[in-house]
């Protein structure tokens, strides 16, 4: 059996609103390297990628996004592609962009720099077998379902909570098929596995790591930054 052709999406083209920084976040300096570098650099190093492609907005695609490919070397990503107005709209520009002879589309934030190597190698063997998985970690505070007002209206039994991160990895023909129709019905979601979701088709959990940030708000970068260093020791 040939090996799969994997093409990774990165989307990196949102506007970093809660991180309240006067750079979008992904250009943000993470013990000394651009956070979307960090993440770039996980892919790059993985045997199992093909290609990269990276979704931005038009202005990083052709200023900082272009630097930060130069001067690392990026041998991977083959393609910018500009985004969209919804996280939605910017995978599935990915999407589009894809190599035609793609087997297998891992889709990935670019605002968590920290996912492991090994997420992403278990991700796609996982997904050679179950066509859709996604990486999450169980829950470990409560959660509860709240109303308009801020009353709790139930508490789900938290034993089946998932704390649902990044990668979340498909065949290209079935991400392809819930994106469009996604669009097609106007649907949109928080993540491509509710697209999945929506077309009936089983997806696969993978236990991943609670250090798999997504860098969203200011503490965020402290929080990583010592994720790091507990890392190097
Ligand atoms: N229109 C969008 C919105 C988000 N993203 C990307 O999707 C990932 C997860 O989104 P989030 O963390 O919410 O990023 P932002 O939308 O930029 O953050 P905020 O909601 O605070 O503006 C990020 O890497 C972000 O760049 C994207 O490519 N296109
Ligand atoms: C895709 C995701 O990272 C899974 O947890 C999350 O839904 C992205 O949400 P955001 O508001 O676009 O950051």
């Amino acid at each position: 059996m040939s090996k799969p052709y994997v093409s990774a999406v990165i989307v990196a083209a949102g506007q970093g609103t809660r991180m309240k920084a006067s750079t979008n976040k992904q250009y943000l300096m993470l013990k000394g390297k651009p956070i979307l570098a960090h993440t770039l650099s996980v892919f790059e190093k993985s045997t199992l990628v093909d290609e990269v492609l990276v979704v931005v907005g038009e202005h990083e695609k052709s200023q900082c996004l272009q630097k930060v490919i130069k001067y690392y070397g990026y041998k991977k990503v083959k393609k910018l592609v500009t985004g969209g107005e919804t996280r939605q709209q910017s995978m599935y520009n990915g999407l589009k962009e894809v190599n035609p002879r793609a087997d297998i589309v891992i889709t990935h934030d670019g605002a968590r720099p920290l996912v492991h190597e090994y997420t992403i190698q278990t991700s796609i063997a996982e997904t050679l077998i179950h066509k859709a998985t996604v990486v999450g970690v169980p829950v470990k505070e409560t959660i509860k379902i709240v109303d308009a007002k801020h009353f709790v209206e139930n508490t789900p039994k938290r034993d089946v909570l998932w704390s649902v991160q990044t990668p979340q990895t498909f065949t290209y023909d079935l991400l392809m098929e819930a994106h469009q129709k996604a669009l097609q019905e106007g649907f949109i979601g928080t993540d491509d596995g509710m697209l999945v979701e929506r077309l009936g088709y089983p997806i696969k959990m993978i236990k991943g790591q609670y250090d798999n940030i997504k860098i969203t708000t200011p503490e965020d970068l402290i929080i990583a930054e010592s994720i790091i260093n507990i890392r190097m020791r």
